[in-house]
């Protein structure tokens, strides 16, 4: 709702109130235009303030309404033209944030006063919109093409002082802004606002407008990377350029229109609520978010100094919490912090240009140390060494014995067993395991794996971290691989075995690619190095000195196994590390991939070793490959309980995995392809392939085909499971 109520003698008061974020409901935009025209009706009332309860203006439409059926109802625009058109002065007191159609309606006002800690910003380009509510039009009227342009087509969040000097604002107090707000409304009774009304006033001119679009629209294609929306928003703010407000309004609803239907704008609010879904974990033995509390972290450690560790150590420090970074030996230790330090460096000069600051040079802050004694008094470690269950747990073992008791111990790895790990301790309920992407101090998921013994307490307080770290948490159980490498295994599987039947590494990225990926598998692999999992397969027994011999190359453990990536590493290529890999790069470390003639022939001369007969596989082929069969994983994992909803998989995927944001991640995916045609294509591949058993549907996808394909929020209601994983 809205309240309606007196600030001073002839200030009328409409404060927004919708907890927690004041979202403009139905309900709230009626209850705003029954306050405008009362305050309009009322000649005692000389001027209008219009703020949010609870320190916060609004967050704009309530993203809810937007896949209801009442969505027709939600008509701001012509509110927020009741706003400008009143006779009397509308002030808008922004406080916390004013953001979507929360902005609108502030732009509607004749005034706008922001507290200093205020953020203001048009953010629907996130959600697959465009600011519907007349925001397009009037936004580049204020402040100029090229500043509207920017905070349309990005969605940013623009601070009160930038927002002053952009002329959004008309001022910035630290003091109480409704009061504030108040008194200038009360100072402009009488006076003219025509100037005010930002749909009277013109564009203003670029001297090279049609250069400067041409320009700014190549920028947003590129960084759009398949998503619709910010070049519908670029169209809407041309449209302001070119024709009189009221056409271009027309334009912004024909343009809105088009997004909403796109589907794209469904899964990214669908994407939306999953990562807020996510926050409220529960595990399958009933430990949930709502009981758990988490414990303070005041200092932490850091075991491991590699590409890992420095990110994960450049986190903590942005994150405000003071840490130890610990090394073998004085050499590894010296590197490990100039890396560190090098990181910080950047992140401080990023950080000033947003007028914040890191403090990293003071030892309370940031320590180098060889000596694990040092970790006596931390309250949480963060081991991130190798990728060996011997090493992690000799470490552990020592970590146990030398911290205190209530310190908490995190495992960064990607796939090792939690329960081996924390089976060497003699604290297990307090070690979880926290996988970082790399580079952790930009990757934003955080994968937390519980174990058999891990504490509820130890949950939320990894939760707790990742929060403040500005992570995204999500609570998975643990298996190999957890949740995301373990959905990823049958993907790359996929790929390396198209490779064999005939495509070329740059056939399949590109279709990958084109669907959204940031990159392909085959690029993804250069640039985290073919090396990783070539050792992990090492371990597992499945190539190398362990290997049983007579084992046939093309074939273990009785299923197809392709020796491609063990090939590539024998003959020492590594990926953009050595300068070849799946591509060719310029040279060792180079970033730019070209197609290889020598994987060309290398690929056929393969095929002709193993007499596989080369064919022409299709786009179509290739995408369904690939992703049904990581879908279909996805499936078993839920059924397993390993994730305690499909909303976790997709954060992760969209978090960690570079899948595109606009297509809701692969359950999201799966559920709009249609989990019949998606069961369907699963059974012919693996009828094609029946010695890959990753191709095989999951039971759990064919118990939801034969439940009538429920939509996906119904999809774990139909597991009824016996067992669980704590
Ligand atoms: C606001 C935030 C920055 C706060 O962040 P914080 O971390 O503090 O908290 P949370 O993110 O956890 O949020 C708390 C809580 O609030 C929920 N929530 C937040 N924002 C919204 C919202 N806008 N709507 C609904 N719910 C919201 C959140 O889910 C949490 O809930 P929980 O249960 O988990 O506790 C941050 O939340 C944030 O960034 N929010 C989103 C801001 C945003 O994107 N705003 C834009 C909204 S879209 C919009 O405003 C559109 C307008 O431009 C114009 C609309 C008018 C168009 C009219 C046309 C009608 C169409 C009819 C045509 C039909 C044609 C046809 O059918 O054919």
């Amino acid at each position: 709702m809205a309240q309606y109520a007196r600030g001073a003698a002839a200030v009328a008061v409409i404060r927004l109130r919708n907890p927690p974020v004041n979202a403009l409901s139905l309900t709230v935009l009626q209850a705003l235009e029954d306050g405008l025209k009362r305050a309009d009706a009322d000649p005692s009332v000389k001027a209008v303030t219009i703020c949010g309860e609870n320190g916060k203006f609004s967050a704009g439409a309530d993203i809810r309404v937007f896949s209801s059926p009442k969505k027709q109802g939600l008509g701001l625009g012509p509110i927020i033209s009741l706003i400008e058109r009143s006779e009397k002065p509308v002030v808008a007191a922004i406080e916390g944030i004013a953001l979507g159609g929360g902005l609108e309606v502030a732009l509607g006002c004749h005034y706008r006063i922001a507290h200093v800690q205020a953020r203001m910003g048009l953010p629907e380009v996130t959600i697959g919109l465009l600011p519907g509510a007349e925001g397009t039009q009037r936004l580049p009227r204020l402040i100029g093409i090229p500043a509207a342009l920017d905070i349309i087509t990005t969605g940013r969040h623009v601070p009160a002082t930038e927002a002053l000097k952009l002329g959004l604002v008309d001022e910035v107090v630290e003091e109480n802004t409704v009061e504030a707000a108040i008194r200038l409304a009360t100072k402009l009774i009488g006076q003219p606002l025509g100037h005010r009304r930002l749909s009277l006033r013109p564009v203003p001119r670029l001297p090279n407008m049609e250069a400067f679009l041409s320009d700014a629209l190549m920028k947003v294609k590129k960084r759009a990377q398949g998503c619709l929306a910010p070049e519908l928003c670029f169209q809407a703010i041309k449209a302001a350029t070119e024709l009189p407000f009221a056409d271009g309004v027309r334009k912004e609803r024909e343009l809105f229109n088009i997004l909403l239907t796109s589907g794209q704008a469904k899964a990214l609010q669908y994407a939306f609520f999953a990562e807020r879904a996510v926050e409220k974990w529960t595990t399958p033995n009933g430990a949930s978010w709502k009981s758990a509390s988490p414990q303070p972290i005041r200092k932490a450690a850091v075991i491991g100094l590699g590409t890992m560790g420095r990110g994960i150590v450049t986190s903590l420090v942005k994150a405000k919490i003071p840490v130890v970074g610990l090394e073998q030996d004085l050499e590894y230790l010296n590197t490990g912090r100039k890396a560190v330090m090098l990181l910080l460096e950047r992140e401080a000069m990023k950080m000033e240009q947003g007028a914040q600051t890191l403090d990293f040079h003071n030892p309370a802050r940031l320590q180098f140390t060889v000596d694990f004694d040092v970790l006596r008094d931390v309250d949480l470690v963060i081991e991130a060494v190798f990728e060996n269950m011997a090493l992690k747990k000799e470490i552990f073992n020592k970590l146990s014995r030398i911290c205190k008791p209530e310190a908490f111990l995190c495992t960064n790895t990607s796939a090792l067993n939690i329960d081996e790990i924390a089976s060497v301790t003699n604290r297990p309920q307090q070690v979880i395991g926290t996988h970082f992407f790399s580079p952790a101090h930009v990757m934003r998921l955080l994968e937390i794996i519980y174990g058999r013994h891990t504490s509820p307490t130890t949950i939320a307080t990894a939760m707790q971290l990742a929060k403040v770290m500005k992570k995204v948490g999500v609570v998975v159980g643990n298996c190999f691989g957890f949740v995301g490498n373990r959905m990823m295994f049958p993907y790359t599987q996929q790929a390396v075995f198209l490779l064999e039947e005939g495509s070329r590494p740059e056939d399949v990225d590109r279709v990958l690619e084109d669907f959204g990926f940031k990159i392909g598998p085959f690029r993804m692999s250069d640039l985290a190095g073919l090396d990783v999992g070539w050792r992990s397969r090492k371990d597992q027994g499945l190539t190398g000195p362990s290997l049983a011999p007579g084992t046939p190359a093309r074939q273990r453990r009785g299923y197809r196994y392709s020796p491609l990536p063990d090939l590539l590493c024998e003959k020492g290529r590594f990926g953009q590390k050595t300068g070849k890999g799946w591509y060719q790069y310029e040279k060792a470390g180079g970033r730019i991939s070209k197609p290889d003639p020598w994987i060309h022939s290398f690929l056929s001369e393969y095929r002709d070793t193993h007499q596989i007969k080369t064919r022409f596989i299709d786009q179509e082929e290739i995408l369904e490959r690939c992703l049904f069969a990581l879908i279909s994983e996805g499936f078993d994992i839920l059924a397993e309980g390993i994730a305690s909803g499909p909303e976790h998989l997709d954060v992760i995927y969209i978090n960690g995995y570079g899948w595109p944001k606009h297509r809701g991640g692969p359950m999201f995916y799966a559920s709009t392809v249609g989990l019949p045609n998606i069961l369907a294509k699963l059974q012919k591949y693996s009828e094609m392939h029946p010695d890959v058993p990753q191709l095989r549907p999951s039971a759990f996808l064919k118990k939801l085909v034969a439940m009538g394909n429920p939509p996906l929020n119904d999809w774990m209601s139909y597991l009824h499971r016996q067992s669980n994983k704590l």
